[in-house]
């Protein structure tokens, strides 16, 4: 499989009142068409920093982002963010808020009937078909977020970058959430590139995990494959001594080597021993460029 998204180089200093503050050093990867990616590591190390650089948001000021062949200078439609909270506009229903979007990217090669069939199908791809018209002062915070996803699918990305999308969610719309998202990438095969604190929700969703090492001048400290089959259910992994390697394996890259612990109180269920007897396999930094 080609790389699609070649992250190279990137370095991020930012301008402040002290002086310079490196936030990124050296950060490289390379993401292949269809891969899910996750990005983890302690709050403040730079993985907003290195979304809104792919997302064109923020300029590296060292290295940078190719993606399909181009270079990444500006935002653009070919790379849809979804955001922790759902950023939608409030006196738009949320047909009307996906409208937007499709409006956007396809308002000169559609026609109105393919435009409206085409987001009322991103709409019922999460499950809002029913509440099409409602706007998101009436629905819920899990709904908003399923109409976020929709207007992100709708513009048919080549990367879909995702900032703690189910962050704010409790834990029960959050599992449903993770489940639709898989049932969404089996049908689509999105190139993805998720946020996210939770380590159960980076092994369930992920192929590959990407750690980041704490800041200043973070960068990627290791990349850990996750090879297990899709389908994947949530209950059958539970008691899957593969996924509790990698879980564990994720939780000592951010104890032991990092110090301190992730946001997300669902990681601290598991001890982290386990990982030792049967490692899966990590890449230090350098080895993600040959793994791509
Ligand atoms: N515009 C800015 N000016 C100065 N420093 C910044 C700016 N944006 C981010 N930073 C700093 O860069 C570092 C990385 O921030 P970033 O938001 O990328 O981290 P993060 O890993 O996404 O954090 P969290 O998990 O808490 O969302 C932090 O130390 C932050 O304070």
């Amino acid at each position: 499989m080609s790389v699609l998204l070649d992250i190279s180089q990137v370095g991020m200093e930012f301008p402040t009142n002290d002086g310079p503050f490196t936030a990124l050093r050296d950060v490289n990867l390379k993401i292949r068409k269809g891969e899910f990616v996750s990005l983890i590591g302690h709050s403040g190390c730079g993985k907003s920093t290195v979304l809104n650089i792919v997302a064109g948001l923020h300029r590296a000021t060292s290295g940078g982002v190719i993606l399909d062949g181009r270079e990444v200078t500006d935002p653009g439609p070919e790379r849809a963010v979804v955001f922790q909270n759902h950023s939608l506009l409030p006196w738009l229903t949320a047909y009307e808020n996906v409208e937007l979007a499709v409006r956007q990217v396809f308002g000169k090669t559609r026609g109105k009937a393919e435009q409206r069939e085409w987001i009322e199908h991103n709409l019922k791809l999460v499950h809002m078909e029913h509440a099409m018209q409602k706007r998101p002062g009436e629905i819920s915070g899990g709904m908003k977020q399923r109409v976020g996803i929709a207007r992100a699918l709708a513009m048919q990305p080549k990367v879909l970058l995702m900032d703690e999308p189910f962050g704010a969610l409790d834990a029960l719309t959050r599992a449903h959430m993770q489940d639709s998202l898989m049932e969404i990438q089996a049908e689509l095969n999105n190139t993805v590139i998720m946020i996210t604190h939770d380590v159960d929700e980076a092994v369930l969703l992920s192929d590959r995990i990407v750690m980041m090492t704490n800041g200043p001048a973070a960068t990627i400290g290791e990349v850990l494959e996750v090879d297990l089959e899709r389908p994947r259910h949530r209950l059958e992994l539970a008691g899957d001594p593969r996924y509790n390697r990698l879980r564990a394996r994720v939780l000592k890259f951010l104890h032991e080597r990092h110090g301190g612990s992730p946001r997300n109180d669902s990681t601290s269920k598991t001890s982290t021993t386990r990982a030792a007897a049967d490692e899966p396999a990590v890449h230090e930094a350098e080895g993600v460029e040959s793994a791509a």
